[in-house]
């Protein structure tokens, strides 16, 4: 049997709850129900829906940013939390998080050099002259010239952050990619090149995607399937042709009918 890239089993998350130090009860929200999916090696899984129904506490539980109230997670077939204690570099070999932000992701006092360096060699364990081979790879992967190097993150734009970012996530070499909004925080023409190039790169390099997004243009340019959350559980679960072009769900099917811009077949 194959081992998804990707298993959660009633993974629930919970914030706040109990009381104060002054006794006061605290207000709960329960931002992740018992959510179940699985991600397919070399699948790129969309995760959708409104503002606030969980989609980035689910992925922040994924790559170890909050630590889940109750239900299970696996990365290629491991315990999330027993890879995490196996170190840094066991677990972000396995798993990277690209970010909404670029330029916020990117250490301001840092060149894109020590940026890229620090994964090839911390993760990597990569000697000086491999790593300078990796780097001009990396860049030249995300399309992007070697005097990058030499530069800061704030010299960029979002677009050009955002390749940087993506190269930085590369040099791990991690088969799995979980992506916050990755291209929401860029202009609409911006935002289709780097859809493109996640495209690419996840082909030329086998990469699994879990790609958290709430525009269904962007979900329907790059996903296979689609999970679509809402108020904290994953209402329907489909290939992302036939949810667009049958949406079951009340919910999907409003969300469907608010975005003008999906083709339908
Ligand atoms: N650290 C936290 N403490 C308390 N509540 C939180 C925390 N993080 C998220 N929440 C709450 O959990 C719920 C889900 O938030 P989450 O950010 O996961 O949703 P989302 O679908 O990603 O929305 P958005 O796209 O706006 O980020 C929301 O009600 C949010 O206010």
């Amino acid at each position: 049997m194959t081992v998804s890239a990707i298993q959660i089993r009633d993974l629930s998350k919970t914030f706040g709850g109990g009381r104060s130090l002054l006794g006061k009860a605290r207000h709960e929200v329960r931002a992740v129900k018992s959510v179940s999916l699985d991600v397919a090696r070399g699948e790129t899984l969309a995760v959708v829906g409104e503002s606030g129904s969980g989609k980035s506490t689910l992925a922040r539980m994924l790559v170890g940013l909050e630590a889940p109230t109750a239900g299970s997670l696996l990365i290629g077939g491991k315990d999330a939390g027993a890879l995490r204690r196996e170190g840094p570099r066991a677990f972000g070999k396995m798993i990277q998080y690209v970010f909404q932000d670029p330029v916020a992701s990117l250490n301001p006092r840092k060149t894109i050099r020590d940026i890229l360096e620090t994964p090839l060699k911390l993760l990597c364990g990569y000697e000086a002259a491999r790593r300078a081979v990796r780097m001009k790879e990396l860049l030249d992967a995300v399309q992007m010239p070697e005097d990058t190097l030499a530069r800061y993150p704030h010299e960029f734009s979002g677009g050009q952050a955002q390749r940087i970012a993506i190269a930085r996530v590369l040099a791990a070499e991690a088969e799995i990619i979980v992506l916050d909004e990755p291209v929401s925080a860029l202009d609409v023409s911006v935002q289709a090149q780097v859809l493109l190039l996640l495209r690419d790169l996840k082909t030329r390099f086998g990469l699994t995607y879990l790609f958290i997004s709430h525009d269904l243009a962007v979900v329907e340019a790059i996903s296979d399937r689609v999970a679509v959350m809402y108020f904290g559980e994953v209402v329907e679960m489909a290939p992302a042709a036939r949810l667009f072009a049958n949406p079951g769900h009340a919910y999907t099917q409003r969300l469907v009918a608010s975005a003008p811009c999906i083709r339908r077949e």
